[in-house]
Formats: C-alpha cells, sequence, structure tokens
C-alpha cells in the first residue's frame, strides 16, 4: 500500500503539472482521475485483482453477502455444497471471490484454495453463540496454516439484526480476536492484519467498512 500511495502521489504531481504546462489539453477532456485511474490499472497498481476466499461455517451467511455483494440484491440461497466464484468490485479493489461452502465436507476443501489467497474473510454468525467453539476451531486451523501465514484475514459477526447478540467485545473474546490489528490503517511490522467487524448481510450494514479495512492490505 505504501508503493501504492506513492505511485498516486507521483502520478498525481506529474498530472497536475502536466495540465498546467497545457501539455494535455486533450486528456483533461476526460478528466486527470480517468488518466491516472488508466496509469495505475496498466502497471497493475489500481484495481488489483485479488483472490478472496469467503470462509466460515454453514449458515454463517456467506452466500448471502455474496449475493448482495454481486448485484445489490438480497435473496434466499441453497446451502453451498460445490465451490462458486464471482468477479466483484469494492471502491477501489476488484477481486475473485469464492465462496467454498461451510458444511464439513465443504470444509475439507478449504485448503485447495489456500495458494496464491490474498485475502481471508471469515463470517461467524453472532446470533449462533451455541457454535462458537466449533467456529473457532476452524477460524484457529486457518490461523496457523503455514500457507496463510501472511494473509489478512477480515472477521464478520454476522447477523447483528438478531435480537441477543453478544456484544462486540464479548464476541472477540469468545472467538480469541482481542489482540487484532486496529481498525484505522496501521504499520504492521510484520504482524498479518487481522480485525473484527460486527455486521448484518441483510440490513447492509457493517461489512463495508470491513472491506475498507481489508483493501487496506491487498
Ligand atoms: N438475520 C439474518 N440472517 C442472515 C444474515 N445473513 C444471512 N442470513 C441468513 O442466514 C442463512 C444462511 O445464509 P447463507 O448465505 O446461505 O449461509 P452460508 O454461509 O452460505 O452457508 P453454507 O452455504 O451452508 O456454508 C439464510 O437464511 C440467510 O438469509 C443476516 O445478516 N441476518
Ligand atoms: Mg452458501
Amino acid at each position: 500500500m505504501f508503493l501504492f500511495d506513492w505511485f498516486w502521489n507521483v502520478l498525481s504531481f506529474l498530472v497536475i503539472m502536466m495540465e498546467k504546462m497545457s501539455f494535455v489539453t486533450t486528456f483533461s477532456l476526460i478528466g486527470h482521475s480517468k488518466i491516472l485511474n488508466l496509469l495505475l490499472t496498466t502497471i497493475g497498481l489500481y484495481n488489483k485483482n485479488a483472490k478472496i476466499l469467503f470462509l466460515g461455517l454453514d449458515n454463517a451467511g456467506k452466500t448471502t453477502l455474496l449475493g448482495v455483494l454481486k448485484d445489490g440484491r438480497l435473496s434466499s440461497y441453497l446451502p453451498t455444497f460445490h465451490p462458486t466464484s464471482e468477479e466483484l468490485a469494492m471502491g477501489n479493489i476488484r477481486f475473485k471471490a469464492f465462496d467454498l461452502g461451510g458444511h464439513e465436507s465443504a470444509r475439507r476443501l478449504w485448503k485447495d484454495y489456500y495458494p496464491s489467497v490474498d485475502a481471508i474473510v471469515y463470517l461467524i454468525d453472532s446470533s449462533a453463540q451455541d457454535r462458537f467453539v466449533e467456529s473457532k476451531k476452524e477460524l484457529d486451523s486457518l490461523l496457523s496454516s503455514d500457507e496463510l501465514a501472511n494473509v489478512p484475514f477480515l472477521i464478520l459477526g454476522n447477523k447483528v439484526d438478531i435480537g441477543g447478540t453478544p456484544s462486540e467485545e464479548k464476541f472477540r473474546a469468545a472467538l480469541g480476536l482481542t489482540q487484532t490489528t486496529g481498525k484505522g490503517k496501521t504499520t504492521l511490522n510484520g504482524v498479518r492484519p487481522i480485525e473484527v467487524f460486527m455486521c448484518s448481510v441483510v440490513k447492509r450494514y457493517g461489512y463495508a467498512e470491513g472491506f475498507r479495512w481489508l483493501a487496506n492490505y491487498l
């Protein structure tokens, strides 16, 4: 991201200077932000096509979230037994999301998707407190995988619209997620980015902040 910011600043400066010197009157017709986007796309830093896995237990809300991100519509889905993928865009990131299903049999396939993954979005049904132990076990196994050692983790505590869900503090404690990166943009010093955002996919609340946080580390 430092490199991205650096390129952005340099390119902004160059285009502004060129405009001031009337070198790009024609380009000005399409606006300098479009020129910047074009240049950054060309050098591969803008709209990075990230590979993101949507993981979590069955019924956590992965496919529902994917549907909302894809076309803004809330639909109901059958449980996912076969992996699917979607090309999506959020803000400045374009990514390919893999929805792998959360049933025990589907979980066995997760590891096949670890190579070259850029981020994990791990969903937890925050209303299903009786499944926190099971969810923590799967999450801990992901976090201890060597292949994912440097991969950022966005943890979404979904379904906060349901009454009686725990506070973020209690949710973090139950999942062993009290020490996290922080919700701002942080210098990592070699530590893997991991952060919790409470959300409701059906109420369209909370997850966008999570993806904005994640974009800092892609
Ligand atoms: N109340 C509430 N229900 C939700 C929310 N998000 C998803 N659901 C519901 O949770 C159920 C499971 O959602 P799915 O998206 O199919 O869950 P999944 O994680 O894809 O599950 P698998 O495919 O079995 O791994 C559905 O009935 C959704 O409507 C939410 O934010 N609030
Ligand atoms: Mg599903």
